[in-house]
């Protein structure tokens, strides 16, 4: 070993010097591309990933580690367009962690290096934006640069004062002579889509991301276009300091800036030692969506200032901080496809297929792109890499294409005329809709499908053993030519004998495509109801058996399998309460529908476009004397006391003793209205775990919010017992 160790000193193999070079001159690459194109080709994982592995070559062959080597510089260039400024005092990068290992050992070193002194650990959210240095001089914004190298960077002085969240002049009669404040611009997610819409529409290239689109909206020539982009600011750090003293922790001194009239984090958190520290990366890592910006990572500082003096830094980063980052939720992949799917009610929408990657924890290959007005706003074309985001459980989307790695074989997306599945001629279901629709809504073998899948499902008639599988199957056989079913209709009538001949293409429920053989590439072809003997498979018999259970469903549950538009679980339970049986609902005046609680105009004149078609009459008819449950249960003395009747409740974030829908049944047996959305007539919120914005809104509109305890409450003892136990947002 210790043989080794001399070797290395020595000399660096021919090899690893090349691989240093090389990687080196890819790291420069794409921090120009990054710093001063704003248009990066690779993701920042993948950017980091190239870093690290330098900085892994290096710990091998410390001689590599020349000053010049990328690892110990602040990258960022000030050699463009834009005038070079030097800072008062230099600003820096962060060293990273990745993981819990890696932070524990850094809060050690810091224990080791400052012994018997007492700190405490100051947690920020790492902000993902670009960093600016905003200098005042007795209160007066004299100057906005970019980092730069951290020496020198570029005055965007003009620019900067167009954001409105920062102030010309500080406010307050304590301030200094000269402060350098920091911080970093964003641009907020929501914003984004509809700048990149901007920018396709008059012929210009749109931003990967919104990172990008904060750096680049930043770095106009033009401050007039700056001024015209929604950017913000967070302030996290102090530079140069004249004419001021008394600060001795940065948790204070970001008090004393607020009150300058600063954009100050109100995330921040004083903790004692790593367990805290551990508990902020967890809670931001559970709701990193509930911020009002992008973050990326968390920031933990020394809070004591003088200690932070103490520690020092090195040429690229202090050692009084260190950043912990979270798994990427942003990934480049190809845009191999794009596909058009048609839904439950005709709607066409088009979808992405990427080339399979790994984001957030799992492998996506299909991302949503909503509709074709969408997919141009999005300026992505088929072959283009693009950058797809997964964030938490939201369905993965596409943000942007990485234009600069376009080669001119891309081309655009068309939407289809016809309906891929059934070969009509696609068209708004009225003017001026986006959507387009496949209007052949009873034999489309897409429609009935998904019809069919969602009448099984857990919302509507929860039949076990029946899934997208057996409703494509059913649908739109290879054999026999006839399918079984022309419309939902027969679903009751349906025989083991029927079943028995049926091939199908076995299907990816994810993607609707049929699965392949990975040998041969093939699609694979099966009896889905029989084994290869001709028997009856258990799940097929066990799937005839619980159909024919479902006849005994609830009257809302069997009003939602019906796929009439607009009308979800929710709006089925009122028109159950309220009318009591579908031969009622049928004979109401689309007055009465509509000022039915729960069910308003636009459900009431959907009900009636519903009934006015003869096949969905056929329908009924077939359901009714295949014994399906027409009537609600028998009215009068088992349907209880509504003691909520009258209250609007919100249930948001995840509850201990209750799935999202039983919570809904327990409130609309007794009476209440569940809604999705808080609003001032809302009666009260529950809320369970990692809650999310409909919390923030409750505590906004002082709304009573009731935790899983003052939930059991008001399902237990009413709304008065319940009032008391709430929390409001004057506590
Ligand atoms: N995709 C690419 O091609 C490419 C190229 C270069 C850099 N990058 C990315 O850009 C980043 C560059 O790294 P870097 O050197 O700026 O380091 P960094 O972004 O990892 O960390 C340092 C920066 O974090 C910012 N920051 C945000 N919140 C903060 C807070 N609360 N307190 C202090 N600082 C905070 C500051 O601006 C600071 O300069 C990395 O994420 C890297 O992946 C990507
Ligand atoms: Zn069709």
């Amino acid at each position: 070993m210790a043989g080794d160790k001399q070797a290395e000193t020595t000399t660096v193999p021919a090899e690893a010097r090349e691989k240093h070079a090389r990687l080196a001159e890819q790291i420069e690459e794409h921090r120009f591309r990054y710093y001063v194109k704003d248009a990066p080709v690779v993701s920042d994982a993948e950017f980091d990933q190239l870093l690290r592995s330098l900085e892994a070559l290096e710990e091998e062959h410390p001689e590599l580690r020349t000053p010049d080597s990328p690892t110990q510089k602040v990258s960022g260039s000030y050699e463009t367009e834009f005038t070079a400024v030097e800072h008062r005092q230099r600003m820096l990068s962060l060293d990273n962690t990745f993981n819990d290992e890696e932070m524990a050992a850094w809060t050690e070193r810091i224990a080791r290096e400052l012994g018997e002194q007492e700190y405490h650990f100051l947690c920020e959210l790492k902000v993902d934006g670009l960093a600016v240095n905003l200098t005042y001089e007795h209160g007066r914004l004299t100057r906005a640069a970019t980092r730069g190298d951290g020496r020198t960077g570029e005055d965007i002085t003009p620019n900067v004062r167009t954001i409105a969240e920062i102030p010309d002049r500080l406010e307050g009669d304590s301030v200094p002579d000269l402060v350098e404040i920091r911080g970093e611009v964003y641009f907020p997610m929501e914003k984004f889509q509809e700048l990149n819409a901007r920018l396709v529409e008059a012929g210009d290239k749109p931003f990967a991301n919104p990172r990008n689109a904060a750096a680049g909206s930043l770095r106009q020539k033009d401050p007039r276009v700056t001024a015209t982009r929604p950017l913000h600011m967070v302030v996290h750090g102090i530079g140069a300091l004249e004419g001021f003293t008394g600060l001795t922790r940065l948790s204070q001194a970001y008090d004393l800036l607020k009150t300058w009239g600063l954009p100050t984090s109100r995330h921040n958190k004083v903790v004692d030692g790593l367990e805290g520290v551990r508990e902020f990366i967890a809670y931001f890592g559970e709701n990193r969506h509930s911020v009002e910006h992008e973050i990326d990572g968390v920031v933990v500082k020394l809070d004591q200032i003088p200690l932070q003096g103490r520690l020092g830094s090195t040429s690229r980063a202090p050692r009084w901080a260190i950043a912990y980052k979270y798994a990427p939720e942003e990934v480049n992949t190809k845009l191999v496809n794009i596909r058009v799917g048609v839904g439950r009610t005709g709607r066409v929408t088009p979808y992405a297929q990427v080339e399979p990657v790994t984001v957030a924890g799992s492998e996506v290959e299909f991302a949503t792109l909503h509709n074709q007005d969408v997919v141009k706003a999005k300026g992505v074309l088929i072959g283009d890499t693009v950058v797809l985001r997964k964030a938490g459980d939201v369905i993965p989307e596409i943000l942007g294409p990485v234009a600069d790695l376009r080669d001119g074989t891309e081309r655009e997306f068309v939407m289809p005329s016809e309906c891929p599945e059934c070969g009509t001629a696609l068209r708004p279901m009225k003017e001026g809709d986006v959507d387009l629709r496949c209007p052949n809504a009873r034999t489309c073998p897409a429609q009935l499908r998904e019809r069919l899948f969602y009448l099984a499902g857990r919302k509507a008639l929860d039949i076990e053993h029946f899934g997208y599988v057996a409703a494509a199957a059913l649908t739109a056989p290879l054999e026999p030519k006839d399918p079984p079913l022309a419309d939902e209709g027969d679903l009751f009538d349906l025989t083991i004998e029927q079943l028995l001949p049926i091939k199908a293409y076995v299907l990816d429920p994810d993607s609707g495509l049929p699965k392949r053989d990975p040998k041969t590439g093939e699609e694979k072809v099966a009896t889905i109801f029989a084994n290869q003997q001709g028997e009856p498979r258990k799940n097929a018999v066990a799937m005839l058996e619980n159909i024919a259970a479902a006849r005994e469903r609830p009257l809302a549950r069997v009003i939602t399998s019906l796929s009439i538009r607009h009308v979800g679980p929710v709006a089925a339970e009122a028109l159950a309460r309220e009318f009591r049986s579908i031969e009622r609902i049928d004979q109401a005046t689309e007055e009465e529908l509509a000022v039915t609680e729960g069910v308003g105009p636009t459900i009431a004149a959907s009900l009636k476009q519903w009934f006015a078609e003869d096949w969905h009459r056929d329908i009924i008819r077939k359901w009714k004397a295949a014994g399906v449950r027409m009537e609600a249960e028998s009215t009068g003395e088992d349907e209880g006391p509504r003691p909520l009747e009258g209250l609007t409740v919100v249930v948001t974030g995840t509850l201990e003793h209750f799935t999202r829908d039983g919570a809904k049944e327990a409130l609309q047996s007794r009476g209440a209205k569940v809604t999705g959305s808080v609003s001032k007539k809302t009666s009260f919120v529950v809320v369970g775990d990692s809650p999310g914005s409909k919390y923030d809104k409750a505590m906004q509109l002082k709304v009573p919010v009731l935790n899983e305890e003052g939930f059991g409450v008001l399902l237990e003892q009413g709304p008065e017992a319940a009032a008391e136990v709430a929390l409001s947002a004057e506590e």
